[in-house]
């Protein structure tokens, strides 16, 4: 039967990348990426730029919307200091048996902690559920159009303090207008444009980081 993109990425991992070392687990999906077939990853780029605002940002709790693979999980990972906890979820089961391995392969799996379900489900659970306070960095990576109302329904449920970071790929492609013009409009965010390329492409793209003001 007909592999599917993911258990290829996943292929590329094991036969290229070495167990327990996310550097190179994150170089073999890159170089599978750009070579053979193009996926929905962060990318080397724009992972430049996560990993420059998550050692800025040092984060002891992170949320992430939209795992895939776990290529921007595990750079995240990589970075965080040891009891730093990393909530990261995803909608489709098959990505999310894929994204395990992926983090065993790296040897990360106790820094992650992977949440099956949809983001407007499991957000006003994240309390009580996961034993979360607030959250100092939010990498949004998921469906574009829940950009926006999940950032006010994180604001609602009390999950950002003064200070805590947005971070949203993809803004200019495939785009994520009603976000962008509310991040970048309310008295409540400081928002920054760091202009890049859409992973693996000439194309225009890039990462907007919000400081939640309180
Ligand atoms: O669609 C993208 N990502 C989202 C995938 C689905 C997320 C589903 N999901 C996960 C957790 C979760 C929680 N709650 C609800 C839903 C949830 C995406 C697309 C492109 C892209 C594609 C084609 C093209 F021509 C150009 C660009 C590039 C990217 O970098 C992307 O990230
Ligand atoms: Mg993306």
């Amino acid at each position: 039967t007909q592999s599917t993109r993911p258990q290829r990425i996943l292929g590329a991992v094991q036969r290229n990348a070495t167990r327990g070392d996310p550097r190179s687990v994150v170089r073999a999906i890159d170089q599978y990426c750009r070579n053979q077939e193009w996926a929905m990853n962060v990318g080397d780029e724009k992972g430049c730029i996560l990993d420059s605002v998550v050692s800025e940002v040092n984060p002891a709790t992170v949320l992430e919307l939209g795992t895939y693979c776990g290529y921007s999980t595990v750079r995240i990972a990589s970075l965080l200091p040891p009891h730093a906890k990393l909530i990261t979820l995803e909608f489709n089961p098959e990505f999310a048996v894929i994204a395990r391995q992926v983090f065993a392969w790296a040897g990360l799996e106790d820094k992650i902690q992977l949440v099956e379900g949809a983001s407007g489900d499991l957000i006003p659970k994240m309390k009580e559920q996961f034993g979360v306070e607030t959250f100092d960095l939010v990498f949004l990576d998921h469906w574009k159009d829940r950009y926006l109302p999940d950032t006010k329904l994180m604001e609602e449920c009390g999950l950002l303090r003064k200070g805590s970071v947005l971070l949203a790929d993809n803004v200019i492609c495939p785009g994520a207008p009603e976000y962008l013009e509310f991040v970048r409009s309310s008295p409540r965010y400081e928002s920054q444009y760091f202009k890049s390329h859409l992973e693996y492409t000439k194309v225009e793209d890039g990462l907007e980081k919000s400081v939640f003001l309180g």
